[in-house]
């Protein structure tokens, strides 16, 4: 086994940095109009419209109003409810916050209208997806009183092109109430409370963050934070699972410091001759979750060219790094089953039938710790109810990937069996980790999702990035490098 100079490895790091550093969400403050801060609101309709009736639309100013508006507001809203998936829940222990339909509500305050899109566009997305056209929808009216918050939930994709949520939160007199974000094993804090106290009137506090991070909003502990949340999409996908999807821009890396870096490290790496020195498979597990429909009719391989015009953040970056160096990256759908219920005989089959046919390949993985399968089609509710005809038919063709410790000189960069899904052709392919994935989606048990919606048929699945790579040099010439050597 060749040694690896000081030079490479830091230039694996310098990569693996630049895909980790960014936090999934921009925040602040932004100064608006003095008429932003109107909001009318009110549940009767125009036919039950009696001039001395109480619940005709009443008009409030967040900057002003005392606390006999607000507990108006708060009177006139509904219970929040949460989706846990399918399910329409309303539970005081998960959720405890009121919400007004948009049917319910009218504010002059666009964020479309506002420095919001440039924001958004300039922090939260990289590269060339800077400059790629967005749509804000305005989604509901939250009033969290003293005592309301919401545990922990990804906020659920309306649809397959939505890829970030906007909390705006106005400047009603409250404490507490702060939002907190995890991802990747990091926790971030936005206090909307304490930012607004600071920013100049007339203001709002706004945070956007990709939708599949973790959120929670902590408890008020004294008056009234008002929230808009909206949903944001790319206006340049089509959602139409039916639909081919058109090929992805190759325009070259845009200029961003922060894309230049991945992209300086990536080549540094790959021009190291110390580095894959027969050629190989570079692997990233990407830092986000993508919406795939969860019907059959989203199993088709259109469902991984969607998600490739939607990559988010670092995901998007390393994508653009590898198109710029002319590389072979291909993306996947992961799923484990590793988490194997006993009462289910057909994946115990499935998983040691994988095991042999991993064995008979020559690698010695850790077999049972983590059995993943990845493919270029999604893996739907439907065929995870017919594990037996389907799931294990599959896994008969060696669909598996099972995970292994990486030489040392790789610094812990893992190594794996990559078996080609579907059809009758297998292909092997050992895989060199670069970063790897968050999370796995699980197939083998039913797993519940908190969402701040029930489900409506999109659901969020990990996928990976598979760069094939030739030898020093010839990185591009991927296809004479056989994917089973040893590295
Ligand atoms: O109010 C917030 O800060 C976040 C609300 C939220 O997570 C939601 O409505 O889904
Ligand atoms: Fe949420």
């Amino acid at each position: 086994m060749s040694s690896t100079t000081a030079s490479t490895i830091d230039a694996l790091k310098r990569l693996r940095e630049s895909l980790t550093r960014k936090p999934p969400y921009v925040s602040g403050t932004l100064p608006v109009q003095p008429d932003d801060l109107i909001l009318f609101f009110g549940k009767e309709d125009i036919s039950q419209y009696q001039p001395t009736s109480p619940s005709c639309a009443l008009r409030l100013n967040y900057a002003t109003a005392g606390l006999g508006r607000l507990d108006a507001l708060s009177q006139a809203c509904d219970r929040a409810s949460f989706g846990v998936d399918n399910q329409t829940v309303l539970d005081d222990t998960y959720r405890k916050a009121g919400k007004l339909d948009t049917a319910f509500f009218s504010t002059p305050f666009v964020p479309e209208r506002s420095r919001l899109v440039e924001v958004i566009r300039g922090s939260l997305l990289e590269g060339k997806d800077a400059t790629r056209p967005i749509h804000i929808e305005l989604y509901k009216l939250n009033v969290y009183d003293e005592g309301s918050f919401f545990k922990p939930h990804k906020d659920t994709p309306r649809s397959g092109s939505m890829f970030a949520s906007l909390v705006v939160v106005f400047p009603t007199l409250h404490e507490g109430g702060a939002l907190v974000l995890r991802h990747g094993g990091e926790e971030w804090t936005f206090d909307s409370a304490q930012v607004l106290a600071s920013a100049a009137p007339p203001s709002v506090a706004y945070i956007s963050f990709f939708s599949d991070v973790e959120h929670e909003v902590l408890p008020v502990t004294k008056g009234h934070r008002v929230t808009l949340t909206y949903n944001i999409y790319y206006a340049d996908v089509d959602d139409d699972p039916n639909l081919p999807a058109a090929l992805p821009s190759m325009d070259p890396l845009a200029a961003s410091s922060h894309g230049n870096m991945l992209l300086s490290a990536l080549k540094d790496l790959l021009d190291a001759p110390d580095f894959l020195p027969k050629g190989g498979a570079l692997g990233f597990g990407l830092r986000h979750v993508y919406p795939v429909l969860a019907d059959p009719g989203d199993s088709m391989s259109g469902s991984l060219d969607r998600v490739r015009r939607l990559l988010k953040g670092p995901d998007a970056l390393v994508l653009q790094a590898c198109t710029a160096l002319d590389l072979d990256a291909r993306l996947y759908f992961v799923y484990s089953f590793n988490k194997r219920t006993p009462t289910d005989p057909a994946l115990d089959e499935a998983a040691s039938a994988a095991s042999l046919s991993a064995s008979a390949s020559g690698f010695h993985e850790d077999l049972g710790q983590l059995s993943l399968i990845m493919t270029e089609q999604t893996i739907v509710e439907h065929d995870r109810f017919n594990m037996e005809s389907s799931f294990k038919q599959r896994i008969r063709w060696g669909s598996t990937w099972h995970v292994e410790k990486g030489p040392p000189y790789l610094m812990g960069i893992r190594s794996a069996v990559v078996y080609n899904f579907g059809d009758e052709r297998s292909l092997d392919m050992k895989v060199s980790w670069v970063t790897v994935p968050n999370s796995w989606t699980k197939i083998s048990q039913p797993m519940l999702v908190y969402g701040n919606e029930t489900s409506l048929g999109w659901t969020y699945v990990n996928v990976c990035l598979v760069v094939r790579v030739g030898q020093p040099g010839r990185r591009w010439a991927w296809d004479d490098v056989p994917m089973d050597l040893d590295m």
